[in-house]
């Protein structure tokens, strides 16, 4: 009997770990689970990391790093983000159809990310199905479905007025505009151009479950307010996460073995995912506030955005030293924090560390991939947003999955200080405090359902089951 051919996907994510990170491991679970053959398309520019790091050792998983473009003429004094990401994957473009025109089985689907909507154009040519995996939550999704519909505005004071404007997307929370498309910069305008052409994919895969963002997943599905919100269908099949990533094993083994010293649920864990950075003096205040709160804790830490390295880092010739604490850290927080604290510079083993019994909470940026991964592991959390959709998805932990501290977090770029980042510490971390007990148990019954979602039969799996069927039948058809 003749045997069918596999159904190929090729995946698209823009640069970026955040992204490319999901995007691994949903190609990972498409291949090991549902046994497909999945490319996964890397962009990159001549500064990207090595992603060999990525851990990509499975049959039927091939992943491409494109050739490197360079930008630096097309985004000249451009500081949006957003800008920079579309530009990469705009340039890379001609690599990626040159790939797939050649490959001796195109792919049947392409599913791009949210900053990659450039590539339907070749999804178009080679009659591929067009899908997107959004990284973040459900109600950033529905929110950024739903910008279209916005009233658009005409001059400048109206987009700054904009900024802390509510949108009432039908069946969600309102959310402030400002929260995930800041009118100011350029990044408004592209990711106005990603979102109109959310009308041409034929799916949008979620990394998120049911249960998590119950009311956000019925108005997307329901049917009077899809006439509102212009989104395809949607599945939510996560949380897609990591099992571990790239740390040098030395660094691993240290961090873990210090773990293992330690007694149960009695560390924090703190990290700004893999680009969040801190000023001078936040950093200052929160080594005080560490310290105050007399907690044991690992915390990644990166140099300052506004630190200027010493001058002998210059005048060191093939400096590879790339960031030393002791150059920003309050003068002796190291040797006094040395018995409780473990500083771990620019990246860890963050899987494994909040995996780990000994780890009782996360103080993050709740980048969604640490906020699931937290979720997985049933680690409360502490939200400490930055940018993009992370100050949503703090709301979102505070106040509707209550597995996040409600903190007070001054608007704009005042500092937090340390009495506060201590009062936060202890709420969480001290085994007397009621609040402390109840995200301790919140988060429990959160790992519980996330991995129900994700096991044979839970509302995630069969979330991509579905997908996958569909896809598979479509891909005998085209064989025929
Ligand atoms: O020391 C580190 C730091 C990060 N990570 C991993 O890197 C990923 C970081 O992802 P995430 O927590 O989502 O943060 P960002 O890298 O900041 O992610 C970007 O992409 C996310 C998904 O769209 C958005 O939610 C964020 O706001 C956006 O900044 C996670 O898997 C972490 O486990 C490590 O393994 N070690």
């Amino acid at each position: 009997m003749e045997t069918r051919k596999q159904t190929h996907v090729a995946i698209l994510t823009s640069p970026g770990m955040g992204h490319i990170i999901p995007s691994l491991e949903l190609g990972k679970s498409l291949v090991s689970q549902h046994d497909l053959k999945v490319t996964l398309f890397i962009p990159t520019t001549s500064k990207s990391p090595q992603s060999s790091t990525l851990h990509n050792n499975q049959d039927g998983l091939n992943v491409i790093n494109l050739p490197p473009v360079d930008i630096t003429h097309l985004v000249a004094g451009e500081t949006s983000l957003v800008v920079r990401i579309t530009t990469i994957v705009r340039e890379s473009l001609a690599s990626l159809r040159s790939i797939i025109e050649t490959s001796q089985q195109t792919p049947t689907v392409l599913i791009i990310d949210l900053f990659s909507t450039d590539a339907l154009d070749i999804a178009d040519e080679f009659k591929m199905s067009k899908y997107m995996f959004s990284t973040s939550n459900m109600s950033a999704y529905a929110f950024l479905a739903y910008l279209p519909k916005i009233k658009r505005v005409k001059n400048n004071n109206d987009l700054v007025s904009r900024l802390t404007e509510l949108v009432h997307v039908p069946g969600c929370k309102p959310i402030r505009v400002g929260l995930l498309a800041d009118p100011n910069t350029g990044s408004y305008g592209c990711m106005l151009r990603h979102v109109t052409r959310f009308k041409e994919l034929s799916g949008v895969l979620l990394n998120t479950f049911e249960d998590l963002e119950q009311e956000t997943y019925r108005a997307l599905i329901d049917d009077e307010i899809a006439e509102l919100i212009p989104t395809p269908s949607v599945y939510p099949v996560g949380p897609i996460i990591k099992p571990t990533v790239g740390p040098s094993k030395n660094q691993a083994i240290h961090c873990l073995s210090w773990l293992d010293n330690q007694p149960n649920g009695s560390v924090l864990f703190v990290s700004f995912g893999s680009g969040g950075s801190l000023s001078s003096e936040q950093v200052t205040e929160l080594a005080f506030g560490l310290e105050l709160s007399q907690q044991r804790f690992i915390w990644v830490v990166r140099n300052p955005i506004d630190f200027v390295l010493p001058s002998s880092y210059y005048l060191d010739a093939g400096n590879t030293k790339e960031i030393d604490p002791s150059d920003f850290f309050p003068d002796g927080f190291l040797a006094r924090t040395q018995q409780v604290g473990l500083v771990l510079p620019n990246w860890a083993p963050q899987v494994e560390i909040l995996s780990h019994a000994s780890v009782g909470c996360f103080l993050s940026h709740c980048g969604w991939n640490s906020t699931l991964e937290s979720i997985l592991n049933g680690v409360p959390m502490i939200p400490w947003p930055l940018f993009a959709d992370q100050h949503l998805n703090a709301t979102l932990l505070s106040d509707d999955i209550k597995v996040a501290a409600r903190t007070q977090i001054p608007p704009g770029k005042e500092v937090i200080r340390r009495e506060e980042i201590k009062r936060m510490i202890r709420l969480v971390m001290e085994e007397g405090d009621e609040e402390g007990q109840n995200l301790r148990r919140r988060a429990k019954e959160l790992k519980t359902s996330a991995l129900r979602a994700i096991s044979i039969g839970g509302s995630s799996y069969n979330s991509l089951c579905q997908l996958v069927e569909k896809w598979n039948t479509e891909s005998d058809s085209v064989q025929l």
